[in-house]
């Protein structure tokens, strides 16, 4: 059956780095994320409604089409090595070590990283779908010659870069309780890339950029647009919030095509994230970004409690292929990883909503007074 859904696998990133020894804990975590995702959407029997694509890495070319050459000849040369100590000291420069640590295969990893949402990107180019779908991708932090934030490649700005070869004007909508900091960047002074990040906004809390008056720079002033948010936002008030801003977005931008992370740490019983959402409310900003109707990419990104992740991301395919699921999980692979409820709904937290109406009505007077320079 042809559809304007596409999904794409990852699967050789899976292999690629399964076999890799003492691959660091945050990475395995997120191929067994992606392994989580495969299994639930297929347990579910949506795969028959979507055409299944596997990803192909990207090239050299294709990663340096964002990341600097520098960078880029790094992470191959850790890949060569075969002695890791011996590079310990230029892995700094490039932000490599701490939440980034080096590991054998780095470049074999970035690259597939990279090629998963460039194949998605070159779907959408090709009219081979309307919808493209990679929850591998959407590492919004990493920065042009530097990882970030867990990001070692940033497969968002090398995905919109690929489809502006296209789209004029990419609309790119950030929903992970971190601000995209590495995608607002790579932008920020481009009129033909409008960024808007949703995120918590306090001190201390990573990477602690993404203020309401961070509106880009020179040619691009006015396209970056933030909505800093506090602890315990619920669906309700983060819809309204996000109908409100995307109104004004829409009426000042006039988007080609759509890229949006939809980072589950945005949702309620994150171990990192302190959101109180639920996938039922992220899917309610999903069906409004369906509604217009442009090509549109869907990608991953946070998500630290990795079957709440693969609750949530199977809830928006489902909600993208406009298919109602059964709240029982089937049974599958990963079955026993989803007790002792074994139910696909993950409920709203107690957690109390610091954010107040007057500062969500001043969130949206500055947007909007921002974006009129733009009408
Ligand atoms: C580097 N950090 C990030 C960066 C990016 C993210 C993210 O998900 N971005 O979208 C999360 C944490 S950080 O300093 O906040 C943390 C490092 C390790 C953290 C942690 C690890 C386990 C449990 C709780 N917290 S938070
Ligand atoms: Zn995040």
């Amino acid at each position: 059956m042809s559809s304007c859904v596409a999904y794409v696998m990852d699967y050789k990133l899976a292999k690629e780095c399964s076999r890799i020894p003492n691959l660091k804990d945050r990475v395995l975590e997120n191929i067994m994320k992606a392994d989580l995702v495969d299994n639930l959407i297929k347990a579910y029997g949506l795969c028959k409604y979507m055409k299944i694509s596997a990803a192909e890495p990207a090239s050299y070319d294709d990663l340096t089409s964002f990341h600097s050459s520098c960078y880029i000849d790094f992470l191959r040369e850790v890949n060569e090595s075969d002695d890791l100590e011996n590079v310990e000291e230029e892995e700094a420069d490039f932000g490599l070590g701490y939440d980034c640590p080096i590991f054998e295969n780095i470049y074999n990893f970035a690259s597939w990283i990279g090629g998963g949402s460039l194949t998605a990107a070159n779907i959408l180019i090709n009219e081979e779908a309307k919808i493209a779908i990679n929850w591998c991708g959407g590492w919004h932090h990493a920065q042009r010659d530097e990882a970030r934030g867990f990001c070692y490649i940033n497969d968002i700005v090398i995905a919109i870069q690929k489809l502006r070869e296209k789209f004029d004007k990419v609309l790119y909508i950030d929903l992970d309780i971190h601000h995209g900091d590495g995608v607002e960047n790579a932008f920020s002074f481009s009129r033909k890339v409008m960024t808007v990040s949703l995120h918590k906004y306090e001190v201390g809390f990573y990477p602690c950029t993404g203020s309401l008056c961070d509106v880009g720079f020179g040619n691009g002033k006015y396209f970056s647009v933030n909505v800093p948010l506090q602890d315990g936002i619920t669906d309700d008030r983060y819809f309204c919030l996000f109908e409100r801003v995307l109104s004004l977005v829409m009426n000042a931008f006039a988007a080609d095509a759509v890229v949006v992370q939809c980072g589950a740490d945005s949702i309620s019983g994150d171990p990192i994230g302190t959101f109180n959402l639920t996938p039922k409310g992220m899917g309610k900003c999903v069906e409004r970004i369906l509604s217009y109707k442009l090509p549109t990419l869907f990608l991953g990104g946070g998500g630290y409690n990795i079957t709440n992740t693969a609750k949530c991301w199977t809830y928006l395919t489902s909600v993208i292929l406009r298919k109602k699921l059964p709240t029982d999980i089937p049974d599958h692979l990963y079955f026993t990883r989803y007790g002792p409820d074994f139910d696909l709904e993950i409920d709203a937290g107690l957690r109390r909503d610091l954010n107040t109406i007057p500062e969500i009505e001043n969130i949206i007077k500055v947007i909007a007074q921002n974006l009129s320079n733009l009408i």
